[in-house]
């Protein structure tokens, strides 16, 4: 299962954080990757102009029901990357534990994708899933989102013109199992259309107290 969002980012925040994006500093994407399958940038995390975009992105995330309702985010990391001309990150996929060490780590349920360059910026550079109905190619305007389970195999495509900027970032859930969680959120995404369509209908009470219930049963806290 896989969430696409189009537009979590306006236009106008795209272009502020790519404001800092350009001047931000960066370190090479292989501090936290093989050297073997990953050749990429990262902009630096103690840096105080990213960590202010860091928390936009991680706050428009969060405003959206649609992304809440799918992930149940217990914690998300998040960082800035950058592909020049040549760079590329093979097919991987993601780790398990994922964090500045050991004991801050998270467990990566799910990863997730910010577009910070338009299709027509970069040549190249496609971000392509190994689904279990094929590859799935993948390049989104600028502020859109996708996010899809962190052990499905994926991988970016070498850059040939121009430079790809993105936000990725992982999540850990507080439902560890892809299926409870699928359920948990069509229950949610039910309700949601449930109050849309009927509003004066008493039944969307109900199914809140479902969803809450099960969440009481299978949530890891
Ligand atoms: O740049 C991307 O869209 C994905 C990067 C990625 O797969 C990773 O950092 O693990
Ligand atoms: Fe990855």
């Amino acid at each position: 299962m896989m969430l696409q969002l189009d537009n979590l980012l306006k236009k106008q925040e795209v272009a502020r954080i790519r404001e800092t994006l350009a001047r931000a500093p960066y370190e090479s994407g292989t501090t936290s990757g093989k050297k073997t399958l990953k050749n990429n940038l990262q902009a630096d995390k103690g840096d105080q102009e990213v960590q202010v975009a860091t928390r936009a992105v991680l706050n428009r995330m969060f405003a959206r029901p649609e992304f809440t309702g799918f992930a149940m985010p217990r914690n998300v990391t998040l960082m800035f990357n950058r592909y020049d001309v040549g760079m590329t990150y093979k097919d991987h996929m993601d780790a398990a534990l994922m964090g500045p060490s050991q004991t801050q780590a998270l467990r990566a349920d799910l990863s997730f994708t910010v577009f910070l360059t338009d299709p027509e910026e970069y040549q190249g550079g496609d971000f392509i899933l190994q689904s279990p109905f094929g590859e799935q190619r993948i390049k989104k305007s600028a502020g859109s989102f996708m996010c899809y389970p962190s052990d499905m195999l994926h991988r970016v495509d070498p850059v040939t013109e121009g430079t790809r900027w993105a936000a990725v970032g992982w999540i850990q859930s507080f439902l560890r199992e892809p299926r409870q969680r699928a359920m948990i959120a069509h229950l949610e995404d039910l309700r949601r259309r449930l109050v849309h369509d009927h509003p004066d209908s008493p039944y969307p009470e109900e199914f809140a107290q479902i969803h809450q219930n099960l969440l009481r049963m299978w949530a890891e806290v």
